[in-house]
């Protein structure tokens, strides 16, 4: 029998539980979008203006749900968002979030920003498929070297180059909480480096006002071009994904420039308020791409049919944000695996209603845009 926390119907529900245990400045850290909040909501909304198109009499008596990504199997097309901060959920933070990326098969994107050292990190979900270190570039040029080659070291397969954010976005819940870490946590990337101390001093702060927004002013560099990426290369040998694109020029562009993958994104609305929804954004992207690299999108993927949605219109697979906190925050690792068991089971349902027996068999056709005509129309 499971545990009331682990008693939900969909992962919409577990929001307001979360609410109800969390102490408001790490919930309104979690919850919030920028400013008046408007790309938050379309992220969420756009997927409910799609329609879905099933075929029928197709043998669906076996629904195979798994695809390849880096040339490695993953149980289904779905990761685990870059997320900051994870022990402000639950003790076990990020390491529990990894455990159960790997028990359900498929892979983590671990932030800059962890609470947990990311070599635990990575520790923890070594059952898994893969795992992504995501990078925030910091105006110490050194420290982001070593610090990309630790996480090589520490065994990640892929880089994720966040580009959404030279500043961060005006959260409004984080000034009027004036947002600080808790003192018994740390940013464990940056310790034992000579900034760090300065950065801790920052994201605890007494100072009024979000504490990471200063840190970020002080520490991120606002002046990365494009040429950021073949010095990449020249420190790593993993592939390197963006994350943050919302027009199919920079998507171009970061391809030319030595993209392994693009991440279609607005970064779950926190950063540029009105920034297109990234689904709305997803088919002119993956038509620039052309099949060059992995397209990913993330940004209110909430259900198994918003993962139909998405790959239907262009993408490899999709990132799933808040509802892991919220699954963490109720029960760990516990949590975070049901979220995406039944975001799972919702896909396999979903798959075998649409007549796809397997993630190939998706197409354009079977997605209905408000701007479509139905089918019929056409005849
Ligand atoms: C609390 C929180 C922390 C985040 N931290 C990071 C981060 O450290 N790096 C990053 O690239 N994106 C970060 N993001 C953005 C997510 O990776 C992702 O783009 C977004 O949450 C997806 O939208 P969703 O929450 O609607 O699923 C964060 C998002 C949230 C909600
Ligand atoms: C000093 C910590 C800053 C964490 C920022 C993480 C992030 O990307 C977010 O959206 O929040």
């Amino acid at each position: 029998m499971p545990s009331n926390e682990l008693a939900f119907q969909n992962v919409g529900e577990l929001r307001p539980r979360a609410e109800k245990i969390l102490p408001k400045q790490a919930f309104g850290y979690y919850v919030s979008g920028s400013e008046s909040e408007s790309t938050l909501r379309d992220n969420e909304e756009s997927f409910k203006r799609y329609r879905l198109v099933p075929r029928l009499m197709v043998d669906v008596s076996k629904v195979d749900t798994t695809v390849k990504l880096l040339g490695k199997e993953i149980a289904f097309p779905l990761l685990v968002a870059p997320m900051a901060m994870q022990r402000m959920a639950h003790p076990d933070g990020e390491l529990a979030t990894s455990r159960a990326a790997a028990a359900e098969g498929i892979p983590m994107v671990q932030s800059t920003m962890g609470t947990v050292e990311l070599a635990e990190v990575r520790e923890a979900g070594a059952a898994g498929p893969l795992m992504m270190f995501q990078l925030y570039v910091f105006k110490e040029r050194d420290f982001v070297k070593q610090l990309i080659q630790h996480a090589e070291r520490s065994g990640y397969d892929a880089i994720v180059v966040t580009v959404d954010a030279p500043f961060l976005g005006k959260r409004e819940a984080d000034e009027r909480y004036g947002f600080k870490l808790p003192e018994h946590l740390r940013l464990e990337n940056l310790t034992g480096l000579a900034e760090a101390a300065r950065m801790e001093r920052k994201v605890h702060s007494e100072e009024k006002g979000s504490g990471i927004a200063l840190h970020f002013a002080d520490h991120i560099d606002s002046s990365l071009t494009w040429d950021f990426l073949p010095w990449l290369h020249t420190v790593t040998s993993l592939p390197i994904f963006l994350k943050g694109v919302l027009s199919p020029e920079d998507a171009h562009m970061g391809v030319q420039a030595g993209a392994d993958g693009i991440i279609v994104s607005n970064h779950g609305g926190r950063q540029l308020d009105f920034a297109p929804a990234a689904l709305d954004a997803l088919p002119g992207i993956a038509a620039a791409v052309g099949k060059r690299v992995p397209v990913l999108m993330d940004g209110g993927v909430r259900r198994g049919t918003d993962i139909i949605k998405a790959l239907a219109m262009g993408a490899d697979a999709v990132l799933i944000g808040r509802p892991i906190l919220w699954g963490l925050a109720l029960a760990g690792e516990e949590g975070v695996r049901k979220v995406l068991e039944t975001i799972r089971k919702e896909l396999r349902l979903s798959m075998a209603l649409m007549g796809c027996p397997s993630i190939r068999h998706l197409h354009r056709s079977m997605v209905i845009a408000p701007w479509d005509q139905y089918p019929n129309a056409r005849l």
